[in-house]
């Protein structure tokens, strides 16, 4: 956005430049007004405002938090660069859109002070944070990684979920994953949140300041104690000095590449083609109406984030290099065994579910298929998920309306409706599995993938649904005698099962009754509402009934919630 005073961005992104002047040849083509204008490297803009900065092994220098002031920034990746100072204290009204933070291998120091309730990855290992994790509240990170840094102190429960890998090479982590805390490194933690303290170890001693801290967090006493902790201060950073430059000079030579590794599934990673999935045949990718602009070779040189991963594999947002955006699943190779079932049968399959298109299912655009990998590449829809609102509503942060919540099940109705009369069965619906493209308009999404899940996937995926929400609950008792979250009775029996239309009918009457009952009691009904909630209950009972035959067909429940809209 270019208003009178300049683009809302700018002076930010200068701000970060003159940090180095005189080595900014990564940053040579940020001139100019615009650096939404596409010249300026390493930037990603959405709707006119920076939205990545993408700067790994850049050679740059100064402080990171310019970039941080950037109110519309969602990845930042600065990896394998000499940043230095403190990340200034990040929370959801400094940074809203903030999802992935990768700051590995550079010189920052400082507290860890972040509460970013929708961050999905902070990499800050090999830096020079100290302090404790206490002020890190990231309740939705799923990648997470702080080793080799100077922090100290207990390890909080929300995080001690991570592999002790995460964690390890501080001077004095401790609790789960890692060993159990002795007192000491509890008294360590609240000197190392001193920054002169801090200083005072990052510089190698442990002076008498720090020594008086540690006196006054009531330690004092343990001479013994204090003088092992300056040895073990002393080697942690001669040893962690010695690694750090190892380490930063592999991580200077790897680069570019492919963004599908396995953990790391952002991080471009020095590849070759063997690696690359889907690289062995040049014509592997399938490409279906308007994914004719697809290319496997920019689809595998596309910047990724990771959007979520689920019993069938993990979704990435890809923006290619010609500013196409998709959503790419990587079809988990545990569920989806190469070997399982025939390539020729998952590619008529592919090819059935790519001629589908309806302004409620999410279009298949292509997909490749080739050493054991599978990668569908999907439009990606910008606002969501059902399953994100349901939650927003849970948490209180948004209010879902009665005619929005009508909206999407209509809209879901009609691609479901749809997919049935193409003569296939959708196999996993589900709230997550309901997207909403830019208008809000309700989209089917990742239909008949079930049909070729191993035998045992459901089963799995029963064990990651939610327990009975209370809206559900009758006289105190759960419907029908169980939580059988949204796939049909039937298919919970005979796991492996095929699915039918009429199991996604009863999947498809959970999610009506969950959306339906979401936020109710609240006291803030609409008019009309009360009479057209017990209708919609109505439908959603008819389509949950224990026999799949006594379910009506998908357009008949679309004929009935017309009524309604
Ligand atoms: N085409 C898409 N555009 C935007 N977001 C998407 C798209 N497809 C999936 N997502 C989002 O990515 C996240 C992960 O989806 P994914 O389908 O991998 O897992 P899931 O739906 O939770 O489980 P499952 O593997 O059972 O389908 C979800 O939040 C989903 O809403």
């Amino acid at each position: 956005l270019v208003t009178n005073g300049g683009h809302q961005d700018l002076s930010f992104l200068l701000s970060f430049k003159a940090y180095n002047p005189n080595n900014a040849k990564s940053l040579a083509t940020w001139v100019g007004p615009n650096p939404c204008s596409g010249s300026w490297a390493g930037l990603r803009c959405s709707r006119g405002r920076v939205a990545g900065v993408f700067l790994d092994n850049a050679g740059l220098a100064g402080s990171v938090a310019p970039l941080l002031r950037l109110t519309q920034l969602r990845v930042l990746a600065v990896r394998g660069n000499s940043l230095s100072g403190p990340l200034p204290p990040l929370d959801n009204s400094t940074n809203p859109t903030l999802r992935h933070l990768l700051l590995s291998h550079n010189d920052l120091t400082g507290p860890l002070n972040l509460s970013l309730p929708s961050l999905v990855t902070l990499k800050a290992e090999h830096n020079g944070f100290h302090g404790g994790l206490r002020a890190v509240r990231v309740p939705m990170v799923r990648r997470f990684n702080v080793s080799m840094n100077m922090l100290a102190g207990e390890i909080p429960g929300s995080l001690s979920g991570f592999p002790s890998s995460s964690f390890a090479g501080n001077l004095g982590l401790c609790g789960t994953p890692l060993p159990r805390c002795v007192h000491a490194f509890d008294a360590l933690e609240d000197v190392a949140q001193s920054p002169i303290a801090a200083a005072d170890i990052s510089n190698g001693r442990l002076s008498k300041f720090s020594l008086a801290a540690l006196l006054a967090t009531g330690i004092g006493n343990a001479v013994l104690i204090t003088a092992s902790l300056a040895i073990s201060v002393a080697m942690f950073i001669y040893m962690r000095r010695k690694l750090r430059s190892q380490t930063k000079d592999e991580a200077a030579s790897s680069r570019a590449g492919l963004c599908f590794e396995d953990e790391d599934k952002i991080i471009m990673r020095n590849t070759n083609d063997e690696e690359k999935p889907c690289a062995q045949k040049s014509g592997a990718l399938v490409r279906f109406e308007g994914g004719e602009e697809l290319r496997l070779e920019s689809l595998l040189k596309a910047s990724a984030e990771v959007l979520g991963k689920g019993v069938s594999g993990s979704t990435y947002k890809a923006v290619l290099e010609d500013g196409i955006v998709a959503a790419v699943k990587r079809l988990s190779a545990l569920q989806f065994p190469a070997g399982g079932r025939s390539g020729r049968a998952f590619d008529r399959h592919m090819r059935l579910v790519g001629a589908l298109r309806h302004r409620h299912v999410v279009s298949l655009r292509g997909y490749c298929s080739s050493n054991g990998e599978r990668l569908l590449v999907y439009d990606h829809l910008p606002n969501g998920s059902l399953q994100s609102l349901l939650q927003l509503q849970g948490n209180g942060e948004r209010r879902l309306g009665w005619a929005a919540k009508k909206s999407v099940l209509f809209g879901a109705a009609q691609g479901l409706s749809y997919i049935h009369t193409a003569g296939m069965a959708h196999g996993n619906v589900k709230p997550s599995n309901i997207l909403l493209d830019e208008r809000g308009a309700a989209c089917v999404s990742e239909c008949g993938l079930m049909s070729y899940a191993a035998a045992g996937i459901v089963q799995q995926q029963q064990q990651q649904q939610p327990r009975c929400p209370p809206e559900l609950m009758f006289n105190g008792r759960e419907r029908g005698g169980g939580w059988r979250g949204y796939a049909a009775p039937e298919l919970q029996a005979a796991p492996g099962a095929r699915a039918t239309q009429e199991a996604d009918v009863y999947s498809f009457g959970m999610v009506l009754l969950e959306v339906v009952t979401a936020g109710k009691g609240s006291g803030e009904e609409e008019e009309g509402e009360g009479e057209e909630t017990m209708g919609m209950v109505r439908i959603g009972v008819l389509c949950t009934a224990e026999a799949p035959e006594e379910r009506p067909r998908m357009a008949q429940v679309l004929a009935m919630m017309s009524e309604f809209m």
